[in-house]
């Protein structure tokens, strides 16, 4: 088996005629957490949609579990969690997941206990029989989180899961990848613009622009920068790399 569970080389893509991904090149080993990090805007998204086969326009070779991006095969085998939480409000927490079970084929003998596991990953099981739409937005958003885990993904992508959680929920959401990573070997690929998140994964790729500025652990980041915190060696790279390729000035008559 191959040790990355994504390949990237070369990878390109264009959303309404400009290049928002630009010649990306990395990896992301298997049952580790990989963060995304950058400023809003500079591509976290549209890389996630390429993962899971949902982007437009993506050139270039990406594999994900040993397929390309997006086949067929990786329908149950990645979980995807966008930014706006994909439930159904007038369902309760366990009817959604119950439906989303269903429809992944889980076998109606195994549904209940599959979605008790899923309910008490994401420690919403006292919440269960509450409709959607009377959970807080951090709630419905778990119950989204919940919906990707069904089926034990080997591969979960989920697209700034902490932003708008108070810090209690927000560790408590960390000590969740961390659990997926360590015990049952799920790959997790989270984005987010928060640098202080970035300590929590195992590995890092920075973007700007569209572009890669660095794929390391925080530690080698930090060491190799001279840095003391990822947010600080973030903001050198993107100096050197204002130095390497200055803006064109105006030329003067
Ligand atoms: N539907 C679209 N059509 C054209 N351009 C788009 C579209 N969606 C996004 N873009 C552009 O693609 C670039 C990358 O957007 P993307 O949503 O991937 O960034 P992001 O890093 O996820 O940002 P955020 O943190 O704000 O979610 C941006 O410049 C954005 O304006």
């Amino acid at each position: 088996m191959n040790k990355h569970a994504v390949q990237a080389t070369g990878l390109r893509v264009v959303r309404g005629g400009r290049t928002v991904l630009d010649d990306l090149t990395f990896a992301m080993p298997r049952g580790r957490i990989t963060g995304l990090l950058g400023p809003s805007g500079c591509g976290k998204s549209t890389l996630m949609r390429a993962l899971v086969g949902a982007q437009a326009k993506v050139t270039g070779e990406l594999t994900v579990l040993d397929r390309p991006a997006g086949h067929r095969d990786l329908r149950s085998r990645v979980g995807y969690v966008t930014q706006a939480p994909s439930v159904y409000a007038d369902l309760t927490a366990r009817q959604n997941l119950e439906y989303f079970a269903a429809v992944l084929g889980t076998p109606a003998r195994a549904r209940a206990a599959e979605v008790a596991r899923a309910l008490h990953d994401v420690d919403l099981t006292s919440h269960a029989d509450a409709l959607t739409a009377n959970l807080s937005g951090g709630q419905r958003g778990r119950v989204s989180l919940a919906v990707a885990l069904l089926g034990d993904p080997e591969l979960l992508v989920l697209d700034e899961p902490t932003v708008g959680l108070d810090p209690v929920l927000r560790r408590d959401l960390w000590q969740l990848f961390h659990r997926l990573a360590e015990e049952r070997g799920t790959t997790v690929v989270v984005s987010s613009h928060v640098m202080d998140e970035a300590e929590r994964c195992h590995r890092l790729l920075l973007l700007r622009d569209g572009r890669l500025l660095a794929d390391d652990t925080p530690d080698d980041l930090r060491r190799r920068t001279g840095a003391a915190t990822v947010e600080d060696a973030f903001l050198r790279l993107v100096d050197e790399a204002a130095a390497a390729s200055p803006l064109p000035t105006k030329a003067t008559p």
